[in-house]
């Protein structure tokens, strides 16, 4: 079989567990073709966006300070991973030669005192260069041949939409399966670095927080792969975020279309997009646990089985947004209101969440990131405040909690039941959407609210008891 496994952030942040990868990948390449994609570890990602915040407030020592911390913590990981002394020596150079080209980028972005989203994306993207170095060491130290490969060298050629991008498929196919191919013939294990990928003047780019599922799709589709494994922490999708419900379980099968809701309300952090390169290629694809091997996972398919479609099948939860209230008399009866409001908030390129208007049409109120709200907030008040827009009332740190589950469609008594669940534990409820498709049901309660949530609604529809 041809595989793409892609460990996330989760799997490859201790040396015992990056060297159980090794072993494991070691064993399936001699039954299968593999290329291994991996994330940054765990936490890399969230230090070079704050390295990115000290630049912009001109504060040099706490950027570079990150810097060697990333870097120090990389080389430790390489002194305890790697036992070979000749492979720990050239990985800990190569890890130097990043660190070194990390500060200069540091040094030209204070000196030009501005990040902008291109710059971003280059710093941004360090974390998963240095991951797959690692990891592909550790490979070789367990006796296979391996090379670590960006997601430029591999050849995902995306468009210049720097943060947010999208490969451009037909270049990418050709490129990263013939990189591949190369590779498997000479029994090399590619491990790619996730997330990034570069635009055609050869700028590196990203996909978006999460974007190394993305990444592992988009690879799995140009080498028509068998399977698609994504690996992290938890045995696969669960009935609800483990961390919040104790006795969640996990679901063994789920289709694509509900996996695609799940994603989108912060069910396991899958990038919303990861989905988009498997539709057409039905590729199957496993959720499964870097650390429980033994167990298959969730799998997720175009239809699965009779046996699987159970009314509800999950709880998922977003934190850290805003809503939006949007008022005004001139919109009542106005066409066109609803196109220019999200026209505004597009053009500055914010993802709306959630969107609902009443039925006297005199407000609509949306949900986007909390990271999005100031954007979000002056695009509307400097086009639209005081032509149909009278008045923003603003909520920040607001949850969005869903319920999803493809047998909800047509069910009587779903509503009711979540209802009546929320108000025995008095939440309050700001806002409520069903899509037509009755996949989902979502609403948005206060941030402190989300456990009591999600778990009042996880014992309301028995989701232990799920087979
Ligand atoms: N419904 C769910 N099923 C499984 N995990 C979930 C769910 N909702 C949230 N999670 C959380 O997602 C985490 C894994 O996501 P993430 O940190 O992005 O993984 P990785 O870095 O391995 O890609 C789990 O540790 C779990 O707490
Ligand atoms: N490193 C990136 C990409 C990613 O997918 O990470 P993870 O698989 O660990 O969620 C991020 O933190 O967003």
């Amino acid at each position: 079989m041809r595989l793409v496994i892609k460990y996330g952030g989760t799997s490859i942040s201790a040396s015992k567990d990056i060297q159980a990868i090794a072993k494991h990948i070691n064993s399936l390449s001699k039954k299968h073709q593999i290329v291994v994609v991996c994330s940054a570890t765990s936490g890399t990602t969230d230090d070079l966006i704050e390295i990115s915040e000290s630049i912009k407030k001109e504060n040099k020592s706490k950027a570079e300070q990150l810097a060697s911390k990333i870097t120090n913590r990389h080389k430790q990981l390489a002194k305890q991973t790697i036992k070979k002394p000749d492979l720990q020596k050239k990985l800990l150079r190569k890890l130097d030669e990043d660190f070194t080209e990390l500060l200069s980028l540091i040094d030209g972005m204070v000196l030009l005192g501005e990040v902008t989203s291109r710059s971003m994306d280059y710093l941004i993207s360090f974390g998963e260069r240095l991951s797959i170095k690692l990891v592909s060491s550790a490979i070789n130290d367990s006796g296979k041949k391996s090379i670590p490969l960006t997601g430029k060298e591999v050849g995902i050629i995306t468009d210049s939409n720097f943060g947010e991008s999208k490969p451009l498929m037909d270049t990418t196919r050709l490129r990263v399966s013939k990189t591949i191919d190369d590779l498997f013939s000479k029994k090399t294990i590619p491990v790619v670095g996730g997330f990034a990928g570069a635009d055609q003047h050869g700028h590196v780019t990203t996909f978006g927080r999460g974007g190394s599922d993305y990444s592992a799709t988009t690879i799995g589709s140009c080498i028509k792969a068998d399977e698609i494994w994504l690996m992290s922490d938890v045995d696969g999708l669960m009935t609800a975020d483990p961390k919040i419900v104790k006795n969640a379980k996990l679901l063994k099968e789920v289709s694509y279309i509900e996996a695609i809701e799940m994603a989108m309300f912060g069910a396991k952090q899958i990038h919303p997009r990861t989905f988009e390169p498997l539709l057409s290629k039905k590729i199957p694809m496993k959720i499964r646990n870097s650390f429980n091997t033994k167990n298959e996972g969730t799998l997720v398919t175009v239809s699965p089985s009779e046996s699987s479609k159970n009314t509800v099948k999950c709880v998922s939860n977003v934190q850290n947004n805003g809503l939006i209230d949007i008022r005004g008399g001139s919109m009542v009866g106005t066409p066109g209101t609803a196109a220019k409001i999200f026209e505004t908030l597009a053009k500055s390129g914010i993802n709306v969440m959630m969107i609902s208007q009443n039925p006297s049409e005199s407000s609509i109120t949306i949900v986007v990131k909390n990271t999005d709200l100031d954007k979000a907030v002056s695009a509307l008040e400097m086009e639209l405040l005081g032509k149909i827009i009278k008045k923003l009332e603003i909520t920040t740190n607001v949850a969005i909690i869903a319920l999803i589950g493809s047998g909800m469609r047509g069910t009587v008594g779903v509503a009711s039941r979540v209802f009546g669940a929320i108000e025995k534990n008095k939440i309050n409820i700001s806002m409520i959407t069903q899509g037509s498709s009755e996949l989902n049901l979502a609403f948005v309660v206060k941030n402190s609210d989300t456990n009591t949530a999600v778990r009042a609604l996880h014992d309301a529809f028995e989701l232990d008891k799920i087979n």
